[in-house]
């Protein structure tokens, strides 16, 4: 028997869960880094492309390693046939998160991965690049191509002469991207593609630790960021945001659902103590998509704006302000994008973030398996079922 266990923490606050180069937080500062580099820089001046491969590799790339990595993610932007056959089995009332776990997972079947054994290809760092880019590249595929056939119509196939992000816009749409919507995506891709060993990363590192397949991998992310406290909050914060209505009721909403003990969705962080760094930038680019597109009322905008400064008010003391997810869905609902794809966005951005810790963890692996405290009895006499009804003294 273990007598002297470390301290128990819920939610494994503060517990350091790996050693890890790609990102670094300083949650009383507001400061994200990717490889180094803060978010505000790469936001200004990188692309989503330039981002994942910073992520994947460590170091921003030369030109010609970023064409190579580019035209990689642009040819492996098609999936099988057979994976747009299989959705079309599903309930069209699936939600698109469930739609995309289905579907990574369901990309092993289609395009079945080596096994990891050690001493295999875990070390060869070509495979787990080309399954980081197939990865990568594919997601947007999926979820487009979820949409277009829950609503009954054929989904739209990717083209190779449009970047990343715009590619995602045409297949949503069907049309040639509009240049700001697509650079505005384009940010919103690189400020969620990567965030330390949040619940999702985490998902990653337990499962990739077992040498699962990639796709396995992926999607146990996949269905970890769908969690409302998670990435879900951000299709939750546009239902609260229109349950308030106009921005005038905010300070009334608010105080009752702080009585109710009701989460304020998109607010609270358990790394920051400040205002996320990516928020100050989402709700940049939300104001200038309203400047530029004369968007002089958008009800939606004005009432997160009244909400934050409502609840900094209330909530200020106890480090609780706005995070990535609250003003995303505000902006994304302006872009057009229906709220349920909010959170499949987010996935396919933070695949990015995922496959750089799948590699690093195949790295350096070593099987997660903490340990726990147990609370529960020992030694019981077992009750045959006839006898249960009567109690334990019946035996
Ligand atoms: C991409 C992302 O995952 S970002 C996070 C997205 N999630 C959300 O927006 C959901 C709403 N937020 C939350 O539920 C939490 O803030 C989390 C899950 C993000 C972090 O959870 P934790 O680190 O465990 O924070 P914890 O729940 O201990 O909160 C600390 C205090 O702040 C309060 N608090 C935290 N977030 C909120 C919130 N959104 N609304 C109201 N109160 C909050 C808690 O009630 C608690 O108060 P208390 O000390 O008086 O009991
Ligand atoms: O870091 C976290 O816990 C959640 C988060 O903001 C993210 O994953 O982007």
């Amino acid at each position: 028997m273990r007598d002297r266990l470390p301290e128990y923490l819920p939610g494994l606050e503060g517990v350091p869960a790996t050693r890890s180069n790609i990102s670094y937080i300083d949650g009383q500062a507001g400061l994200l880094e990717y490889r180094g580099y803060p978010i505000a820089q790469l936001a200004e001046h990188s692309t989503f492309e330039e981002t994942a491969l910073l992520l994947l590799d460590g170091e921003l790339p030369q030109a010609a390693a970023l064409e190579e990595f580019d035209q990689a993610m642009r040819s492996a932007r098609r999936v099988k046939y057979n994976v747009r056959e299989m959705m079309k089995f599903m309930p069209v009332t699936g939600h698109p998160m469930d739609m995309l776990q289905t579907a990574v997972a369901s990309l092993g079947m289609f395009y079945p991965a080596y096994d990891l054994l050690s001493g295999g290809p875990r070390n060869d760092l070509d495979y787990v690049h080309k399954m980081s880019v197939r990865i990568i590249a594919r997601m947007p595929t999926l979820v487009t191509m979820w949409e277009h056939i829950r609503c009954g119509n054929d989904p739209v196939p990717p083209r190779t002469d449009l970047t990343h992000a715009e590619n995602f816009l045409y297949m949503l749409k069907g049309e040639q991207p509009d240049p700001l919507l697509a650079r505005i995506l384009d940010v919103c891709l690189i400020l969620h593609a990567e965030h330390t060993i949040n619940a999702s990363t985490f998902a990653v590192l337990v499962a990739g630790s077992t040498l699962a397949s990639p796709y396995g991998v992926i999607a146990g992310a996949v269905g970890t960021l769908s969690g409302p406290l998670h990435g879900g909050a951000n299709e939750k914060v546009v239902e609260m945001l229109a349950e308030i209505g106009d921005a005038k009721h905010v300070g009334k909403v608010l105080d009752e659902k702080l009585a109710r003990k009701e989460k304020i969705w998109g607010f609270g962080h358990r790394e920051y103590k400040t205002k996320d760094p990516r928020a100050t930038i989402l709700q940049g680019l939300m104001q200038r998509l309203a400047d530029q597109r004369g968007l002089r009322h958008s009800q939606l905008f004005e009432t997160a704006l009244a909400l934050e400064k409502a609840a900094e008010q209330r909530l200020g003391a106890k480090g609780v302000f706005p995070n990535v997810d609250f003003y995303s869905g505000v902006l994304y609902y302006e872009m057009g994008i229906k709220p349920d794809l909010f959170t499949p966005i987010f996935a396919m951005a933070r695949s990015a973030g995922w496959l750089a810790h799948w590699r690093e963890q195949l790295g350096d692996n070593r099987i997660f398996r903490p340990t726990q405290v147990y609370t529960g009895e020992h030694g019981r006499e077992y009750v045959p079922l006839g006898l249960r009804e009567q109690g334990p003294e019946a035996v």
